[in-house]
């Protein structure tokens, strides 16, 4: 019910009824490491309270989950950390026709058609790595792209991620962390034996598991991760998205080894339909192909928007529960 339109008293009722869930529910997620309900909603009830106390600050009570925000703790109790530069998302296309548009476009900024590296959408969350003279110094979440979580301790505990590097250089790097498939419903039936909801997919299980403040589970959890960015490939002496990957890969940096660079829109179209079917063999989940275009000097060229670059641009599988429909469907017809 819109808040303006609600009596002081059904308004009191709603916020005490709010600071209890979120109470309850915060000391499930961060005590019990077993999240009640998911990270969307408890965000969604949360800003509805600010939103109700805002409104109604008579109702304010010292221990509201609103009050106990501390300084530089967020809602998962990690500290923040702010990005240098930041974190953007990729656009999306859903269409072959709609990644043709996006072909055509770059080609006309660019005055000529780039070669693109295509590399397989590892469905997990965004991370930034800090290496400096070679030793992992921090990790942080993408968060709202500026300001992140600080996930340092609980990275330490992955071991795709080196926390020391071949060559003792100072850099950032970005990639994704992922729950593989197999550790994914390991830990779902665990979480049926002890009687905890079962998490969605990977991905909220890894960022689940990133987010709880007990490194000892993080252990368990055996998340791995794949880096695909820096915004200084000059300290690689890299010139091209395809050579930066294979710098990674020589600093001992995991890297997804399924990338191409391709030209023609044909081979890219074959690349795309070839992983739309066996990405279900992959050990990972993925949810589509990144195309980025190639020559490092071109991507800066063309430059980033507010939210994305304009020089890559993710296109999405079809979510596999509509095909699920489909298939459904034509079994009854
Ligand atoms: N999930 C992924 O496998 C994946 C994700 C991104 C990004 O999110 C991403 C975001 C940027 F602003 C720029 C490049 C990027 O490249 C990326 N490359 C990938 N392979």
């Amino acid at each position: 019910k819109p808040i303006e339109k609600l009596s002081r008293e059904a308004a009191q009722h709603e916020i005490a009824k709010l600071q209890d869930d979120l109470r309850q529910y915060g000391i499930a997620y961060y005590e019990q490491d077993a999240p009640i309900v998911e990270d969307y909603i408890y965000d969604a009830l949360y800003a509805r309270l600010v939103a109700l106390e805002t409104v109604f600050p008579q109702f304010i009570n010292p221990d509201s989950p609103t009050q106990n925000v501390g300084g530089a703790m967020t809602k998962s109790g990690l500290e923040k950390v702010v990005h240098p530069a930041p974190m953007l998302s990729l656009g999306d296309v859903f269409s072959l026709e709609e990644l043709d548009e996006w072909d055509s476009r770059t080609t006309k900024s660019l005055g000529f058609q780039s070669d693109y590296n295509l590399e397989l959408k590892i469905d997990g969350l965004a991370v930034a790595l800090t290496y400096v003279s070679g030793k992992l110094v921090q990790a942080s979440t993408r968060g709202n792209g500026t300001i992140g979580e600080d996930v340092t301790a609980n990275v330490k505990m992955i071991k795709a991620i080196p926390q020391v590097l071949n060559e003792p250089i100072t850099i950032e790097v970005r990639g994704e962390i992922y729950m593989p498939k197999s550790s994914f419903s390991t830990l779902n039936k665990q979480r049926e034996l002890d009687g905890l909801a079962p998490f969605a997919n990977p991905r909220n299980a890894a960022a689940g598991s990133l987010r709880q403040l007990n490194a000892k589970i993080m252990k368990q959890r055996n998340l791995s991760a794949f880096v695909y960015y820096t915004a200084e490939p000059d300290i690689l002496g890299s010139t091209t998205q395809s050579d930066a990957l294979k710098r990674f890969s020589s600093l001992g940096l995991p890297t997804d080894t399924h990338n191409r660079v391709m030209t023609k829109m044909a081979d890219i179209n074959n690349y795309i339909a070839e992983y739309t079917v066996t990405r279900d063999n992959l050990a990972y989940g993925i949810d589509g192909v990144v195309v980025k275009v190639n020559q490092l000097d071109d991507q800066l060229d063309l430059g980033n928007t507010v939210k994305i670059p304009r020089w890559a641009i993710a296109y999405k599988f079809p979510p596999e529960e509509a095909l699920t429909v489909v298939r459904a469907i034509e079994w009854t017809v």
